[in-house]
């Protein structure tokens, strides 16, 4: 539309002229023109006022809502031109809720009153959606209705409300505690999770000072630094304890920040925080799980080497003196294997109490693992005072303890060194306690031993030993010798035993147990075994293929070769390679490892019945036998240590174990061999109680295969002592 401004005083003339239809020019220019021009001017300053207005104002139809006309905001703010928002309608030009809008200024005209409506709608104007707040009003011009409606531009508000609310959202549903202070720390606001976490309600801590929730464990030096931090970075982070309303004390993480006004002038405080004890809590589980055992709860080898740096510190700093003891358990491992991991478990817990009873608090006590403890005593006085604690500890340990019906006892070796005279750092230290321990075992155990130079040449006779013992097979320094057993129900040879035999090129000939024990700790046992068994299946089937068609092997198996996933290949194929029948092969294995409750054992042992060979208990009757395995095992042999065969004669106990365990065999079906046997009288003893078989010097030591060979075909072999 064309503004009466924009129009020349002459069109204007000539236009108002046309108009004014019937009157005359001069009646025209004296009564009504001067009145006309006045109205126009006012006309165009009311247009020019509503142009000037910063409100949107538009006059729409009612009730289709097409705008009849609009001022020079309405187009700014529908991003139009004037003449692109007049004539089209309110929903056209991107208004929310027109309909309704309309509707109800209709309705309002239609009761009679008119008041103001009052409307926030959107504009989908341009890119960016608008919010405007809308005054409307229904108006009455000369008969036809209309719609007034002033807005004005609410985006700015309506965005800022909308981030007000998201803040106030964020603020009530944080997970961490929020407090607000005033410029003076006084308590103005708080969230729910601050309620949560302390236990305050949030009447109850309004006003008072944000200080009152800090635990009085911090000293002034802390308030200081934060502080200070807060002055220069506006903020502070760190760990607090604070306390809760409980007067339970817990650990918080925070974060206080300063809020300042445009002149810099510290407004308010906010804080905020999370309880981390659950935190604090789990790393400090973590923390004693890296350096405590896990069975007792003792510390473990981490925490032990780090008190023995401390007392090695102090003691080149004040020269005073430490000892180490290092504790083993003698025989644990007979316990261990018999009566089951749990059993063992818990004994080695009651040991552990028992040494830490025992101590001072300031002596450390440490699970090496297995059954080995390790003492720190702080601070001696002089070695009279350690044999006085070794002395209480063999005593204090040996007390049986009971367990599930069980008395069990175990007496301790004890290897003591000390520090720093017997070593200047933890490893040696260690080391020589070891060793001494070590001495003691050898010496018939029980009982303790300070570590002396000497002891480290024997040691090192041992690293040696198993330095070469690595070489032996490869160099070709093990032999397979053989003792015979004698059937004593038939007469003659039965069966051989395969024991092996090292000779070493310094050393001459070594006896197993100078090495089996070191190659099972090494895991050299397990080539080892394999060597044996391979070698003595071949020469089994050799003899079998000539001069004993009937004859049987023993091969022993240590309970290391169990532990290996290839056991029952390595049979295997030790039988295919040699074309033995698996009923010719017994296998010995401990008692203990009946008991030994590992997968991988019991698989194995299922296996080697599968395939039909039989398995010996050897040195039966000297572990913690349970009948129930008998049983429950594919045993077919058992095997009485010569330990009781020895004074079966003269010890009527002996004899008594002797026939108890043959009746046993005969009720259960299994054959019996007494092993030991080096007198006639033996012999005839054991063969009218009605063993199956004997095996002793008296028959033949273990021997080379030439030397069987020669012996039994000779006339004073074991066949002629058997036909005795
Ligand atoms: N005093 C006395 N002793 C007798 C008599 N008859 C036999 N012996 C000895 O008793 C041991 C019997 O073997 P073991 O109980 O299986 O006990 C064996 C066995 O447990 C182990 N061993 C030997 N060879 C092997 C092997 O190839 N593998 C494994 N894992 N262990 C083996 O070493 C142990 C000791 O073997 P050796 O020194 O050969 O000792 C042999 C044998 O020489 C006797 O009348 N009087």
């Amino acid at each position: 539309m064309l503004k009466l401004s924009e129009l020349d005083d002459e069109l204007l003339w000539e236009l108002q002229r046309n108009r004014i239809i019937g009157l005359g020019e001069r009646s025209f220019r004296k009564n009504y023109y001067p009145q006309l021009r006045c109205s126009l001017s006012r006309l165009e300053r009311f247009r020019a006022l509503l142009d000037c207005a910063g409100e949107m104002i538009l006059l729409v139809a009612l009730p289709s809502g097409q705008v009849i006309d609009a001022n020079a905001a309405a187009a700014e703010l529908l991003d139009l031109p004037l003449d692109g928002v007049i004539g089209q309608r309110l929903d056209v030009l991107g208004f929310s809720h027109a309909e309704v809008i309309l509707a109800e200024l209709v309705g309002e005209q239609a009761s009679g009153g008119s008041p103001s409506l009052h409307h926030e709608v959107a504009l989908q104007a341009g890119d960016a959606p608008r919010h405007l707040d809308l005054v409307c009003r229904a108006a009455d011009l000369d008969g036809v209705l209309y719609g007034v409606l002033l807005g004005r531009d609410a985006t700015r508000r309506v965005a800022a409300e909308s981030r007000l609310r998201l803040a106030a959202r964020v603020f009530a549903d944080s997970a961490e505690g929020i407090l607000v202070g005033d410029r003076r720390g006084r308590v103005v606001e708080i969230n729910h999770a601050f309620e949560a976490i302390t236990g305050y309600a949030r009447d109850e801590v309004m006003g008072w000072p944000m200080h009152a929730f800090v635990s009085s464990r911090h000293d002034p030096g802390f308030f200081r630094s934060a502080r200070q931090a807060l002055k220069a970075d506006n903020s502070w982070q760190g760990e607090l304890w604070s306390q809760r309303k409980n007067r339970e004390i817990y650990p918080l993480w925070l974060s206080l920040s300063l809020i300042r006004d445009h002149r810099g002038r510290v407004q308010n405080f906010v804080a905020m925080f999370s309880d981390i004890s659950e935190r604090k809590e789990n790393e400090a589980r973590i923390q004693h799980m890296a350096h405590h055992d896990f069975l007792t709860g003792l510390p473990n080898r981490f925490l032990l080497i780090d008190r023995l740096t401390q007392l090695l510190a102090t003691a080149r700093r004040d020269g005073r003196r430490f000892a180490v003891l290092f504790i083993d358990l003698d025989r644990f491992k007979t316990i261990n294997d018999s009566l089951g991991h749990r059993v063992g478990d818990r004994l080695l817990c009651a040991i552990g109490e028992r040494l830490r009873g025992r101590l001072r608090t300031s002596d450390t006590v440490a699970r090496q693992g297995g059954d080995e403890f390790i003492v720190l005593l702080s601070y001696i006085e002089g070695p009279t005072e350690v044999v006085r604690v070794c002395n209480m500890l063999l005593s204090a340990l040996s007390e049986p303890c009971l367990f599930e019906g069980h008395e069990l006892s175990v007496t301790p070796s004890i290897g003591v060194a000390i520090g720093p005279d017997d070593g200047t750092d933890s490893d040696t230290l260690l080391k020589h306690a070891d060793l001494a321990m070590y001495q003691v075992k050898r010496r018939g155990r029980n009982d303790f031993e300070f570590f002396r130079n000497e002891m480290r040449v024997h040691v090192t006779t041992l690293l040696q030993l198993e330095r070469d013992l690595r070489h032996a097979v490869e160099r070709d320094e093990l032999e397979v010798f053989y003792q015979p057993q004698m059937d004593l129900r038939r007469g003659g040879l039965a069966a051989v035993e395969a024991l092996l035999r090292w000779h070493h090129p310094e050393r001459g000939l070594v006896l197993p147990g100078d090495f089996i024990p070191l190659a099972e700790e090494s895991r050299l046992i397990v080539p080892i075994g394999e060597w044996v068994l391979r070698t003595a299946c071949r020469q089994l089937a050799a003899w079998r293929a000539g001069q004993w068609p009937e004859l049987r092997l023993a091969v022993n198996l240590s309970p290391v070769q169990f532990q290996q996933a290839e056991l029952i290949e390595v049979v295997r194929s030790a039988l295919d390679d040699s074309g033995l029948d698996p009923e010719v092969l017994e296998l010995e294995v401990t008692e203990g490892l009946l008991m030994d409750n590992r997968d991988l054992t019991l698989q194995a042992l299922a296996d080697l019945k599968a395939m039909g060979i039989r398995l010996s208990i050897d040195d039966f009757g000297t572990g913690y036998s349970s009948l129930v395995y008998l049983k429950r095992f594919p045993v077919g042999q058992l095997k009485i240590d010569r330990s009781f065969v020895r004074d079966l004669l003269e010890d009527r106990g002996d004899a008594a174990i002797c026939e108890t365990i043959i009746a046993l065999a005969g009720h259960l079906d299994l054959e019996v061999v007494a092993e030991g046997v080096e007198q006639v009288e033996q012999l005839d003893w054991l063969r009218e109680a009605g063993c199956d078989r004997a095996q002793g010097y008296l028959l033949g030591r273990p021997m080379s295969v030439d030397a069987l060979e020669r012996r039994l075909s000779g006339d004073a072999g074991l066949l002629s002592l058997g036909s005795a």
